[in-house]
């Protein structure tokens, strides 16, 4: 396919685009069809632009790429689309209401060009955004450049309901600093491979272990409560889908959800089936579950009480110390793996096959003191759905960026299907079913070997 010519590819593009939004029979396609066709859209979009472009501005643009970044973070950080609001408001109003350090917000005057430095370093920003679409100019007094927001921009603002405000915050803050430390992270892990070599995240922040130890550091408590939100709007943007395409009421309860997080799944699943009987025990690490147990004290009660909360640790090296519930018939785990290598994957899966497989507890006592819903007889079949972004062939840039991502926070990766299905064969486990969704993730159903 490499040697396609642009004609080639702009005709497949403008098939495939008539064939999404067009004219007459576009009615007609499928769900899955459409969400392949629009993944398909953007791939050639792609390689029609390098095309166009060719070697040397493509790879500059792909190096250059991170200013880009830093500009969405700079505008998103200090809350451009907020100030703006439903209003119009010039550079100079916007400078003087976002909060920026002093240096930043320093009068000195640029003789060449008349403006304060800080409008200038908003307006590059501004200027880097509008060009991909965010904001609109509009006419400001005299001189004065003035911006509206518009759709591009309503998702940078707080308190929109389809926000990514965290998300970008997560991503081009936390996970940004990190992977700039990938090449460094490589040399000091070099073969034969040091366990415990420092990843990318510890050399960016300077702190030992895992990732999940810099979102519970109580010293900047925000990272991690922003983490969890980041997530959530992480899913929405490209998992959205997978409240409806995947048969959740179909699953037997309790759902023991492990690594869940701040419970995005679970808040998703009981507002969209608020009739289910499906209920749900989230093991996570203590400091996710405080997190999370303050946000649940916001969700409606009929929610909050299908949803329990077990403070544990799916690494323990002893299945007591794992907290993991016993003998329950659902066990899920939700990208989570992808931040593991694959002798951690491996531990995580053979604790949650033990757990399955042992005779449930009585007296099992969620982290707020209630007690949990457990089943009390075995299950006969237990499951475990695994619910990760793996790497295909129809995968987007999206699956290639995480895998970049996943690799400087935690020495983690993006697999594909094979090496995910190989992985949970190591820790004796048989897929039985796989779940294509209209989303970035799969569904991966497993079950103990031999059992
Ligand atoms: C990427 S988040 C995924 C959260 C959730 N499953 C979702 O899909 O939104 C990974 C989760 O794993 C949890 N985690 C990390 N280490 C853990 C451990 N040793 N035991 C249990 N959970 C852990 C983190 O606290 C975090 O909530």
């Amino acid at each position: 396919m490499a040697d396609r010519t642009p004609i080639e590819i702009a005709e497949e593009l403008l098939q495939l685009v008539k064939s999404i939004y067009g004219t007459s029979d576009s009615t007609s396609i499928a769900d899955q069809e459409a969400y392949d066709a629009k993944k398909r859209v953007q791939y050639l979009s792609q390689l029609i632009t390098r095309r166009v472009a060719g070697p040397l501005e493509y790879t500059i643009l792909l190096a250059e790429s991170c200013h880009e970044s830093a500009a969405l973070r700079f505008v998103a950080e200090y809350g451009v689309a907020d100030v703006i609001g439903d209003g119009i408001k010039t550079l100079s109003d916007i400078s003087k209401e976002v909060k920026v350090n002093a240096r930043y917000l320093s009068r000195y005057t640029v003789s060449s060009m008349k403006l304060p430095i800080k409008h200038q370093r908003i307006g590059a920003a501004m200027n880097c955004m509008h060009m991909h679409g965010y904001f609109e100019e509009v006419q400001g007094s005299g001189n004065s450049r003035a911006f509206r927001n518009n759709a591009m921009s309503d998702v940078l603002r707080e308190t929109h309901p389809q926000s990514l405000r965290a998300a970008i915050g997560f991503i081009c803050d936390d996970a940004f600093k990190a992977a700039a430390y990938l090449a460094e992270a490589a040399r000091e892990g070099e073969q034969p491979a040091v366990k415990g070599a420092p990843t990318a995240l510890n050399l960016a922040f300077g702190f030992e272990g895992p990732a999940f130890k810099h979102w519970a550091n109580a010293d900047h408590a925000w990272r991690g409560k922003r983490m969890g939100q980041a997530m959530k709007q992480l899913h929405q943007m490209a998992n959205a889908n997978v409240v409806t395409d995947f048969d959740w009421r179909a699953l037997q309860s309790p759902l023991v959800d492990l690594g869940g997080g701040i419970g995005t799944l679970e808040m998703a699943l009981t507002e969209a089936y608020p009739e289910s009987t499906l209920n749900f025990i989230i093991v996570d690490i203590a400091e996710t579950v405080r997190n999370a147990l303050s946000i649940w004290k916001t969700q409606p009660s009929e929610a909050r009480n299908r949803v329990c909360y077990v403070a544990g640790d799916f690494l323990a090296s002893t299945l007591e110390g794992t907290r993991i519930p016993y003998g329950q018939p659902t066990y899920l785990i939700r990208h989570v793996l992808h931040d593991w290598a694959d002798d951690e994957v491996v531990a995580i899966l053979k604790n949650v096959r033990a757990a399955m497989l042992s005779t449930p507890l009585e007296d099992a006592i969620a982290a707020d003191g209630r007690s949990l819903p457990v089943s009390h007889s075995p299950a006969k079949t237990p499951r475990l759905l695994l619910c990760e972004m793996l790497l295909q062939e129809r995968s987007g840039r999206f699956a290639y960026t995480t895998s970049i991502q996943v690799l400087a926070l935690n020495n983690g990766i993006i697999r594909t299907k094979s090496e995910m299905v190989a992985l949970l064969e190591r820790a004796g486990f048989r897929v039985v079913k796989s779940h294509a969704m209209r989303a970035a993730d799969s569904i991966l159903e497993a079950v103990p070997e031999d059992v």
